[in-house]
């Protein structure tokens, strides 16, 4: 069991942490935590002393703390498809990383879909069109929809550098015009589109957010450290589903083909010590398709494509009790 204690009033955090084989250990460090509390104000997360090295991290955080071990920390199986809802429960349906393949995919029944990101390969309005049609021909109440590296157009900044570059990198966007893609956001006529931006619905609030650590500089990417800190200390407290593109540290981030962990530390800090969400959805790295649970927080890695960008984990379900008064 992880837990944090808080000193009153302030500033220097201790962790009491029992390892899986059951020893207790209490840990005061400042690496142990990387967050302090402003006085009568929000707890403050710190960049990690690990930031820039996420798999360096992971075996620290679990030599020292087990943090990613059981029993806190678990696996977990999705809802099946045809299990009946139960009564006074809102039903997520999970996707991400379509990347314009979403013919193939098996819809099941839900209240609320979330596409965390990727739904196409380069962002270009033909595309977006595209997935907007598709989203218009599904049945869910509400659709929630955030970027992710591919929707390049979505990334105003990108686009303007890109054209700075003459669109070196991307040579087959170079044929859009501006005005094609300036208000590439309003093509998304079927579903909310978050970007850095919150929406209740049935009672949840939901928050969600394109950045992801940089690689290959793709749209919406971030230095690791402070540039993406201060994307996650956009989100309130009190969100109850967190939909960000790319994975937090050690949550169904491992890229094989590396031998590489690549979650963000500060997102996983941001979620485990600060908003601490009842879900948190996100896709990006394909081959991390699945669920975890940390006793507070679910995670779900939605990826619909593999990292061959076939089409062909299906959709992941998630209920939870939908709060009272709504
Ligand atoms: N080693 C890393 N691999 C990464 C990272 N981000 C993505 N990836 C790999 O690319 C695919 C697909 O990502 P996409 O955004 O292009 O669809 C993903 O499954 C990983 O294999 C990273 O930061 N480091
Ligand atoms: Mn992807
Ligand atoms: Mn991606």
């Amino acid at each position: 069991m992880w837990r944090a204690r808080w000193d009153p009033g302030v500033l220097k955090a201790e962790a009491l942490a029992l390892l899986p084989c059951g020893l207790g250990m209490a840990f005061s460090q400042s690496h142990v935590m990387a967050a302090r509390r402003h006085q009568h104000s929000r707890l403050i997360i710190e960049v990690d002393e690990y930031s820039s090295n996420p798999t360096q991290a992971f075996t620290f955080y679990n030599i020292n703390q087990g943090r990613f071990q059981p029993p806190h920390v678990q696996m977990v199986d999705p809802v099946p498809h045809d299990a009946p809802k139960p009564p006074g429960y809102t039903r997520f349906v999970c996707v991400s990383d379509t990347h314009s393949r979403t013919d193939p995919i098996q819809m099941p029944y839900g209240d609320v879909l979330i596409h965390a990101g990727d739904f196409t390969e380069l962002g270009l309005p033909s595309e977006v069109k595209k997935f907007n049609e598709w989203l218009g021909s599904l049945p869910y109440e509400y659709k929630i929809v955030i970027a992710g590296n591919h929707e390049l157009t979505f990334d105003q900044e990108f686009m303007a550098d890109l054209i700075k570059q003459d669109f070196y990198y991307f040579p087959s966007v170079s044929k859009l015009k501006p005005e094609n893609y300036e208000n590439v956001q309003s093509l998304l006529t079927n579903c909310i589109y978050l970007q850095d931006s919150e929406v209740t619905v049935r009672g949840f609030r939901i928050y969600g957010s394109p950045w992801q650590p940089w690689f290959y500089g793709w749209g919406f990417n971030l230095p690791r450290g402070q540039a993406l800190l201060e994307k996650w200390n956009l989100i309130p407290e009190g969100v109850d589903v967190l939909i960000t593109h790319g994975p937090p540290l050690g949550f169904l981030d491992w890229v094989p083909k590396k031998m590489q962990r690549v979650g963000c530390v500060e997102l996983l800090n941001t979620v485990q010590r600060r908003v601490q969400p009842r879900l948190h959805v996100f896709g990006h790295i394909h081959e991390g398709y699945g669920v975890m649970a940390d006793g507070t927080t679910t995670y779900v890695n939605a990826s619909v494509c593999t990292v061959n960008y076939q089409p062909v984990n299906p959709p992941i379900v998630i209920d939870l009790p939908t709060p009272r008064n709504s």
